[in-house]
């Protein structure tokens, strides 16, 4: 059967894809974009975001192999249009034929202009497909100056281009087991790991609540943690719920908190998904205080994100870097609110998925000036790599970490002492 006909499903897909992709470049996230194609079957909605993904995670290399076959600059959708054939071509090594037909038919349906650019389009795909050498040659995506700079200062030009690499790969599905039996390849942290595009609603347990999906790399905040049975402990910002799940299966008394109340909905779906339960409060954390002082409280600090670029590549393009100061900012009070709340001797855990050390390792420093009696522990959990740590003893997680299993999210994970009585 053609696929690439008009309201064939593989069509459907690629205008899907399209349109995400255009929402995207008006600022749209991801999860507001796929609101735009909820018109489209279960399949050709997933194929779609996959498909866009694919595109935003290689939009430089393929202008890149693109360019020295356009006269001059595309309008917009057509750009948009060649992007994804391209990367379907060169990068998804799709058929050529039916990615240039399609992309000649979609063009064909945007009306004038667009049917006027049709044979642009088929020339140009035509010479594209010829392209695969050109396109191997070609460097991974550059993250934006305002995240490259700092991640290069950090870390170096080889680590950053590796930690590109990973963002160009994509991320496996990785699961945290409750119950026996759970799929995928078992990593040494504990966590199950399922090849790329994965369908979780295709998988056994879920239903049953054996696992929930969670970054191998943001599992490990808990397990830093490690909280025990009946243990009292906070989770300040809860939402949508994996390190609360997390708590609740290791038998800890957990208040769960989220400033966001459609977000905290989340928290209460997951936990009776997976038969767990924690005591749900929708609020500012800096605003709220239990009766009695807590054994551990585990602060996961709203943040950039930039360690989730691997399953956002939207981030790059819809942020710029200016929201940092405000949320560094706010990671320092609440890094002191949260040592407020912890009786002497009780710890915490502060986390971050961003790869600047201005939410990470510069929090740590800052953390510890400004409290001067407490201790930092060294950040370690069966299976994490001793090289992972810093000089501090906090975790410094990075995508381009085990670079043979896939990767994982860049973290920042630290864990810190109060000390039991005031020296
Ligand atoms: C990084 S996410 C947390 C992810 C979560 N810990 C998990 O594992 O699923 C940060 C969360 O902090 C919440 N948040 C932001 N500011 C907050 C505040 N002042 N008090 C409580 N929650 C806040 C956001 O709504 C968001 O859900």
């Amino acid at each position: 059967m053609d696929k690439t006909r008009k309201g064939e499903p593989g069509d459907q897909a690629r205008l899907g894809a399209l349109r995400l992709l255009a929402a995207i470049e008006d600022g749209a996230t991801m999860d507001e974009a796929v609101a735009l194609t909820e018109e489209l079957s279960p399949s050709a909605r997933a194929r779609a975001r996959r498909l866009a993904l694919e595109v935003m995670r290689r939009t430089d290399r393929a202008d890149a192999v693109l360019a020295p076959f356009l006269q001059r600059r595309p309008r917009p959708d057509v750009q948009r249009l060649l992007r994804l054939a391209t990367v379907e071509m060169l990068a998804l090594h799709e058929a050529p034929h039916g990615a240039v037909n399609a992309a000649v038919t979609i063009c064909r349906g945007m009306g004038g202009k667009g049917q006027a650019a049709s044979g642009m389009v088929n020339a140009v795909l035509r010479k594209v497909s010829a392209a695969q050498e050109a396109w191997d040659k070609l460097p991974a995506q550059m993250m934006p100056a305002w995240l490259r700079r700092p991640v290069v200062h950090a870390w170096g030009r080889d680590v950053t281009r590796a930690i590109e690499t990973a963002h160009e790969a994509g991320a496996a599905l990785d699961l945290t087991p409750k119950g026996p039996d759970v799929p995928g390849e078992v990593l040494p942290t504990g966590s199950h790991r399922l090849p790329l595009g994965t369908q979780v609603s295709a998988l056994p347990g879920y239903d049953t609540g054996d696992w929930w999906v969670q970054d191998a790399a943001a599992a490990l905040a808990v397990r830093v943690l490690d909280p025990q049975p009946g243990e009292r402990i906070a989770d300040l910002c809860a939402a949508p719920g994996g390190k609360t799940l997390q708590l609740a299966a290791a038998g800890a008394e957990v208040t769960a908190l989220d400033i966001s109340e459609s977000r905290l909905a989340r928290v209460a779906e997951n936990l009776q998904r997976c038969g767990l339960s924690a005591h749900l409060v929708a609020g500012d954390a800096l605003a709220w205080r239990p009766d009695a002082p807590l054994d551990a409280v585990l602060l996961d600090a709203p943040c950039s994100a930039t360690g989730t670029i691997r399953r956002h590549p939207e981030l790059p393009l819809i942020r710029d870097g200016s929201a940092v100061p405000a949320l560094a900012e706010l990671q320092a009070k609440l890094i002191d609110h949260a040592l407020s709340l912890l009786k002497p001797g009780g710890r915490l855990v502060f986390a971050t998925c961003s790869l600047l050390p201005d939410e990470g390792e510069d929090q740590l420093t800052a953390a510890l000036a400004r409290h001067p009696g407490l201790l930092v522990e060294p950040a370690t959990a069966p299976g994490v790599d001793p090289a992972w740590l810093t000089p501090q003893g906090a975790l410094r997680l990075r995508p381009d970490l085990w670079p043979e299993r896939g990767g994982m999210d860049g973290f920042f994970i630290a864990r810190l002492r109060k000390r039991l009585a005031e020296s």
